[in-house]
Parts: C-alpha cells; sequence; structure tokens
C-alpha cells in the first residue's frame, strides 16, 4: 500500500490538544480523538507529541490491547531520517594535564641533594681545616 510517509517537522505540526499526532516504533497515529479515552490521560499523549514517543510508550509497558487500539489511530509511516538519533556525549574540554612528571622528580631530587651537598662540603671544610 502506499502509505504516507512523514517528517518529524510534518508530525511536529499536529502538537495541540485538539490535533495531536504521535510518532511510535517509526509509525504514526493521529490520537486527537483518543485524548480524553486514554486511560493514561492525556496530558501524557501531548507531552509525548512533537518527538520519538517511542520509548515513553514502551516505558509504561502497555498491554497486547492497547497496541491492538494503535491501528484505530494509524495514518501512516515515519521518514526515520528525519529523527534525530541519540547526541553523542562529547566530554568538555579540558586543560592538558601533564603526564611527564620528569621535570618534577629532578626538582625533588634537587631539593635532596642540594642541602645534601652543602652538608658534605661543611664536613670536608671542618675535616681539613682539623688536619691542617
Ligand atoms: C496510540 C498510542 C497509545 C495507545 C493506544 C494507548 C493505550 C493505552 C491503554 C489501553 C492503556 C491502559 C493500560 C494498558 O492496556 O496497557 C494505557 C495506559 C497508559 N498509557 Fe497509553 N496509549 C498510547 C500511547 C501512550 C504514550 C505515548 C504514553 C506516554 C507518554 C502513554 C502512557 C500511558 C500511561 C502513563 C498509562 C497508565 C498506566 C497505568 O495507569 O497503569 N500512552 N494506554
Amino acid at each position: 500500500m502506499g502509505d504516507k510517509v512523514f517528517s518529524l517537522a510534518q508530525v511536529s505540526e499536529h502538537n495541540t490538544s485538539k490535533d495531536c499526532w504521535l510518532i511510535i516504533n517509526g509509525k504514526v497515529y493521529d490520537v486527537t480523538k483518543f485524548l480524553e479515552d486514554h486511560p493514561g490521560g492525556d496530558e501524557v499523549l501531548l507531552s509525548a507529541t512533537g518527538k520519538d514517543a517511542t520509548d515513553d510508550f514502551e516505558d509504561v509497558g502497555h498491554s497486547s490491547t492497547a497496541r491492538a487500539m494503535m491501528d484505530e489511530y494509524y495514518v501512516g509511516e515515519m521518514d526515520t531520517s528525519t529523527i534525530p538519533t541519540k547526541t553523542k556525549y562529547t566530554p568538555p574540554n579540558q586543560p592538558q594535564y601533564n603526564q611527564d612528571k620528569t621535570s618534577e622528580f629532578i626538582i625533588k631530587l634537587l631539593q635532596f641533594l642540594v642541602p645534601l651537598a652543602i652538608l658534605g662540603l661543611a664536613v670536608a671544610v671542618r675535616f681539613y681545616t682539623k688536619s691542617a
């Protein structure tokens, strides 16, 4: 059958309580007449319009009776390429963390060695002045 194919923008035009379309599992449903009769209330349906409502619909765990009712409201297929896929997480840019610890290590080493060298020098001076 030559089912109608809708884009997200087209479906999103029907996003009011007087004209409400839903996208569930790649199919488009006109639930305007069903809003008042929906056991879950009209508000949830209105909050699910204008986007892919598949997750919202599945999260409720609708019965097979509910799924059978959907045929009545079917108006066409969804052009799924117009639905944005899940946004990819990109971590915020952070200042470069210095992985190279060599310079830090050399400073620590010098902080330890310099006083030791002075001490050694003092001992040496004392030793030589004594024997002289
Ligand atoms: C054409 C689409 C839909 C149909 C035909 C439909 C039908 C039904 C039916 C028959 C029930 C009674 C319980 C059951 O049989 O599972 C129900 C409950 C419910 N539905 Fe839907 N529904 C639709 C879409 C949605 C969407 C998109 C949402 C979420 C945004 C939703 C949320 C709920 C909630 C919250 C309940 C109440 C569950 C409870 O109180 O236990 N429904 N629906």
